[in-house]
């Protein structure tokens, strides 16, 4: 032990001074009485002084200054040989990879921060990714390039999404600036008051989020700074081009993609524009005007009766089975989701909307779509709407906005002919195509290309990245003490997952119940999966697209509802009893994609990835389902024998990079 005064040493347990006087390499003092190595007396003074200059001349040397601290003896027993630890050296668990600092993704630390994406060499956000990004642009990232493409080669082997190129995101960035609120947009008055007051209710210092930023003023033809109804350069040219061309009596049709991020309000971005232009074509809709001043006249006659008895006996609306707007989506829970927003703007923008989908009555959606009273507004599934067409082609033939959400879902081949089906029937009338998604995948962007091949396409600079608030663990269930019992180690997941909240326990009578959604590839895996959680004491059910439509909105509601999941406290027992295994503080929802595209889940912080996602699409949608709309998320997968690691340590990598999946 030493005891340093500026340069002088002296040793505290032998007191020897021969130390203090040694100036070169004595091998005396120190190295003797610690046997570590031969230092001199200049070279530790250097080094202390180095390491303590700030602090009083008087202390204690250490002799470990040229190293790393030392671990916490008991736990790792006190091996000096040890290597250092940091936060990737954790003790193995299902969290133990969560929270890190640096992302556990091969030793080679150099390659993994000269990250540059092959064919997409944007980063989406600041940080590492986009300093090496800026290298590359300035010309100085070739090597890194070559290193790169190697580091990313099991997601390159299996891209899926199509690319965004860096001026393009950094284009957007700039346009994003110059949009801070709603009221810069060319909407009308009752529709700016509908997003305050009716969709977004209880929310303060509500702003636009980047894909709204962006679409909005695009889909209603507005100058990008928000300031007014000028029509975009774009729709200028097509005017004039079909002017030229002798094509006046044609409809002017603009078709848009819109992509961005899961959770970043898409629907309010692609509603806002189709509703705006439904409420400007009902003030110059001479027909329709007549219509209400007949109503007006027939109300006054009938006195007290209320409209409902005697409705369908007066002549019927023009509008009866004709919207004008259609929203398509792939399920009858994103039906019922997108209908409720757009219920929510009528209150205020007073539009008729109806829903059609598999979860309704047939003799109910008949109704409301033939309602005399008329219908401004349909959000519905493929199947069911060109059924419908078939037998009565004239429910398209006033649609001026058609939207197609989860485009990559409805264009792909499940979809795609009933959905083509109905764009080929409206397009005569046409006036806005709209294609949303929060991926764009390869075989989308082909299309479009072939298909549509003047659409304008909108996305946002984080498109394809999940965003970094939402972390991803990793569980090697092949490493004890799961020997390949997968489900094993989602129930010890859940348990964990569990507990940690049990932490944070609210005083009172009442627990705050955790919702969490696993995620399997398979239909026949759900109800495995459910029933042997449910077997350990979890509450859990299966989701798949063999549930009744009623059952799955039943099964979601709590887990989209942004209010707290409460459930009343376990009465104590006495110690004679033995109680069953329960988690009561988790509710759970094993789904397969069905449940990952679009919902809006709220309420879910946790999602597990039961099994490896076949593609990096899954991976954002089904780890989209957490972390919503700024808020933070926990995602696991567990990775077994025969998945891919090589896919999972990548996709970890560009989340911790905050970079775009491919
Ligand atoms: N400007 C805003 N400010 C705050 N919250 C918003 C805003 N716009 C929308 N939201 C809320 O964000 C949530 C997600 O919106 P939405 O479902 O439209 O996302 P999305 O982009 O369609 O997601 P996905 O790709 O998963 O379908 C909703 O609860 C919505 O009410």
């Amino acid at each position: 032990m030493w005891k340093t005064a500026t340069r002088d040493s002296v040793c505290l347990l032998c007191r020897s001074s021969s130390l203090v006087t040694a100036p070169g390499r004595t091998r005396v003092g120190l190295e003797e009485a610690t046997g570590r190595g031969l230092w001199t007396v200049q070279q530790r003074w250097l080094a202390t002084r180095r390491q303590t200059r700030p602090q009083p001349a008087r202390m204690v040397l250490s002799d470990r200054v040229d190293r790393p601290r030392p671990p916490p003896s008991s736990s790792r027993g006190g091996d000096a040989t040890r290597k250092p630890r940091n936060n990737n050296d954790r003790p193995a668990g299902p969290f133990a990879a969560m929270n890190r600092t640096v992302a556990n993704v091969g030793r080679d630390r150099e390659r993994s921060a000269g990250f540059v994406r092959t064919r997409d060499p944007i980063p989406t956000t600041g940080g590492r990714g986009a300093s090496s990004d800026n290298n590359k642009k300035r010309g100085g990232g070739g090597d890194r390039k070559k290193r790169d493409d190697k580091s990313f080669k099991a997601l390159n082997m299996q891209r899926s999404l199509a690319t965004i190129g860096y001026g393009a995101r950094a284009s957007v960035k700039e346009k994003l600036a110059l949009v801070e609120s709603f009221e810069q947009f060319a909407l009308l008055p009752v529709l700016k008051e509908a997003v305050a007051g009716e969709v977004l209710r209880g929310l303060v210092d509500v702003k636009p989020t980047p894909v709204q930023r962006l679409a909005i003023p695009a889909l209603l033809g507005q100058d990008v700074a928000g300031r007014g109804g000028k029509p975009a350069r774009r729709s200028r040219e097509m005017a004039a081009a079909a002017t030229e061309e002798g094509e006046e009596g044609k409809v002017e049709r603009r078709e848009f993609l819109l992509a961005a991020e899961t959770g970043s309000g898409k629907t309010l971005a692609y509603l806002l524009p189709a509703i705006n232009a439904l409420k400007e074509a009902e003030a110059s809709d001479e027909m329709a005007k007549e219509y209400q001043v007949r109503l007006d006249v027939e109300k006054r006659i009938r006195g007290d009766a209320p409209v409902s008895t005697w409705i369908e006996t007066f002549e019927p609306h023009p509008n009866m089975a004709r919207p004008r707007v259609i929203v398509l989506v792939p399920t009858a829970e994103l039906v019922s989701q997108v209908y409720r927003v757009a219920k929510a703007l009528s209150h205020a923008a007073r539009f008729k909307v109806r829903r059609v989908s598999a979860d309704m009555d047939p003799l109910v959606i008949r109704n409301k779509l033939y309602s005399p009273l008329g219908v401004d507004v349909v959000v519905a599934t493929p199947h069911l709407l060109a059924s419908m067409a078939r037998s009565d082609p004239f429910i398209l033939s006033r649609v001026t906005h058609l939207v197609i959400d989860e485009a990559d879902s409805l264009l792909d081949r499940s979809f795609a002919p009933e959905t083509t089906a109905i764009v080929d029937r409206a397009m005569p009338t046409l006036k806005q195509l709209v294609l949303c998604s929060a991926t764009i995948p390869r075989r989308l962007d082909s299309y479009l290309v072939e298909r549509f091949p003047n659409i304008e396409r909108i996305t946002t600079p984080n498109l394809h990245a999940i965003p970094r608030r939402v972390q991803l663990g990793v569980i090697d269930v092949s490493r004890d003490p799961y020997r390949n019992n997968k489900l094993l180690a989602c129930a010890d997941a859940i348990y964990s997952i569990g507990r940690e909240a049990a932490r944070h326990e609210l005083p009172g009578d009442e627990i705050d119940v955790k919702r969490i959604m696993v995620f399997v590839n398979e239909r026949e895996t759900t109800q495995e999966v459910a029933d042997y959680l449910v077997s350990k004491g979890i509450d859990a059910v299966a989701l798949h697209r063999d549930t009744p439509e009623h059952r799955q909105s039943a099964m979601l509601a709590s887990f989209t509802s942004s209010e707290p999941l409460r459930v009343p406290k376990e009465k104590e027992l006495p110690s004679t009893v033995v109680r069953t295994r329960r988690l009561a503080n988790t509710k759970v929802i094993v789904a397969t994609d069905l449940a990952s595209r679009g919902i809006d889940t709220l309420a879910v912080r946790h999602v597990v990835l039961y099994d490896v996602p076949h593609t990096s699409i899954d991976f954002i949608h089904r780890l989209g389902r957490a972390g919503r709309m700024g808020r933070r998320g926990k995602g696991v997968v567990l990775v077994g024998k025969g998945d891919r690691r090589d896919v999972v340590r990548e996709v970890k990598e560009s989340m911790f990079m905050g970079q775009a999946l491919v």
